[in-house]
């Protein structure tokens, strides 16, 4: 006999339980079921069919229904109530055809009813199925406990989400990178870990794409904010994409970036900072300065910079030692540095012993004050200078020079006058601010009297 032109053809392994009192029958089914190519164990009691079942687990069990001592429903019981023997398909076969014995059969666990007497090819197409829905059922299993595993383990964050932006699903590593307990995102939104602003961009996405599955795409990788359950904020790249199942469904993958956002933020951070006296190194002063210049160019308001120089530095590494000369600038930049106080003001290291200041909306008097109060500083902190000729302490010469951008001017022109400032300062016996606006006042007191004309 064949198997009927099926597709399916039997696991060579398939092995089949038969179980009947009536020997004559055994051997008919053994007969049939051997032929259509399966393994076969038999029974002649409810009893041992059991026994057998726990020892050969069978991948299906053709039960006699009416036996003596244990029946078929007796004994399809027994093996449902046992773990081990508990999925194994059982068909039932018996005389007793009315509905409710039947409905018996199924009611107690059985896949399916064989009316007697039995018409062999009905009975080898019934196994066939059944084999073939436990096959599927199984391949369906193995397939869900794989993926089980994978969403479980992986590093990523997983989060299904619906198109109201209700989450209906996350895995351990996401719970565990926002600190929430298994299932506790479930009964949460995506307003609750996104910003309103990002959570809404991502609700009207849903929107289109629930509208219009079939032109949807992914969402790609971006990275957020995502607001952890105690508050804090953790950086992640989020990919979202669509998936269609019974409704529009969005699976979201995170990934935990806050290490290496720390190390580029640190990165850039020093790219901006002057390695050996922590304040603002050239290219950060150049590029704040630029938008600065920007700005006051759109509010018309004034823009100062002072360019400040050590005097005889180089006479204080010659006779302290370089060293010497290392602390000295540090010093002197922190003194310096303590004087931008206002976000549109900053201090930066600009070269060797030269540091600038750009005061913003500033005007010439006020900036002329301020670098009047940086050189006394430095000049307060009595850092000894054995071999100036200008003081016994470290002392500066300060430029300064303030102007209001206008389209026909770049920030070249407020350096050269800070510088010209500066120069005459060194010019005019060190120790002393100049301003580009002053003729040549030799004393910084004296500027100060000219800026106030
Ligand atoms: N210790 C130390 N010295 C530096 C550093 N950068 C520049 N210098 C020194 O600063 C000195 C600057 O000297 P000059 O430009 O001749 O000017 P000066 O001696 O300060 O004299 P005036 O500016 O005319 O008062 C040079 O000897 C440089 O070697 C640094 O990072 N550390």
């Amino acid at each position: 006999m064949t198997n009927g032109g099926s597709s399916y053809s039997p696991r060579r392994d398939a092995a089949i339980l038969i179980v009947d009192d009536a020997p004559a029958n055994l051997s008919v089914l053994r007969k049939m079921m051997v032929e259509q190519g399966y393994q076969t164990f038999v029974a002649t009691s409810g009893e041992r069919a059991v026994q057998i079942a726990r020892r050969v687990h069978p991948d299906l069990i053709l039960l006699d229904v009416v036996m003596p001592g244990i029946d078929g429903l007796e004994t399809c019981r027994q093996l449902k109530a046992n773990p081990l023997t508990a999925g194994i398909p059982i068909i039932f076969m018996s005389a007793k055809n009315e509905a409710e014995d039947v409905v018996a059969g199924f009611d107690t666990g059985g896949v399916d009813y064989i009316g007697k007497p039995l018409r062999m090819a009905e009975v080898c197409a019934r196994v066939r199925t059944q084999l073939q829905i436990r096959m599927n059922s199984e391949t369906q299993q193995e397939q869900a406990e794989r993926l089980r595993t994978i969403v479980n383990s992986m590093a990523e964050g997983l989060l299904i989400i619906e198109p109201d932006g209700r989450i209906q699903f996350t895995n351990p590593a996401c719970d565990q990178y926002l600190g929430y307990a298994p299932n506790e995102l479930a009964s949460k939104t995506i307003f609750d870990l996104l910003n309103p602003l990002v959570a809404q961009e991502y609700l009207d996405y849903f929107g289109r794409y629930a509208a219009n599955p079939e032109t949807a795409h992914s969402h790609g990788t971006r990275e957020v904010i995502i607001r952890h359950k105690f508050g804090t904020s953790v950086c992640m790249d989020l990919t979202l994409t669509p998936m269609f199942m019974r409704q529009p469904l969005f699976i979201g993958l995170l990934h935990d970036i806050t290490h290496h956002k720390m190390s580029e933020d640190a990165l850039q951070r020093a790219a901006m900072v002057d390695p050996l006296t922590k304040i603002a190194n050239r290219r950060h002063f150049d590029g704040f300065l630029e938008k600065e210049w920007q700005r006051a160019m759109r509010s018309g308001s004034p823009l100062s910079l002072v360019v400040l120089d050590v005097d005889h530095f180089k006479l204080y590494n010659d006779s302290l030692g370089h060293a010497a000369g290392d602390v000295c600038l540090q010093q002197v930049a922190q003194a310096i540095n303590a004087h931008a106080l206002r976000a549109t003001d900053l201090a930066a290291r600009y070269g060797g012993e030269e540091f600038v200041l750009l005061f913003a909306e500033t005007d010439a008097d006020s900036a002329l004050a301020l670098a009047e109060s940086i050189r006394c500083h430095v000049e307060a902190l009595q850092l000894p200078h054995p071999r100036s000729i200008t003081s016994p302490w470290i002392t500066l010469s300060v430029g300064v020079a303030t102007i209001y951008p206008h389209q026909m001017e770049n920030t070249e022109a407020l350096f050269v006058a800070a510088d010209r400032a500066m120069y005459t300062a060194k010019e005019s016996g060190r120790n002393q601010v100049q301003s580009s606006k002053s003729a040549s006042p030799s004393t910084a007191s004296e500027a100060l009297k000219t800026a106030a004309l």
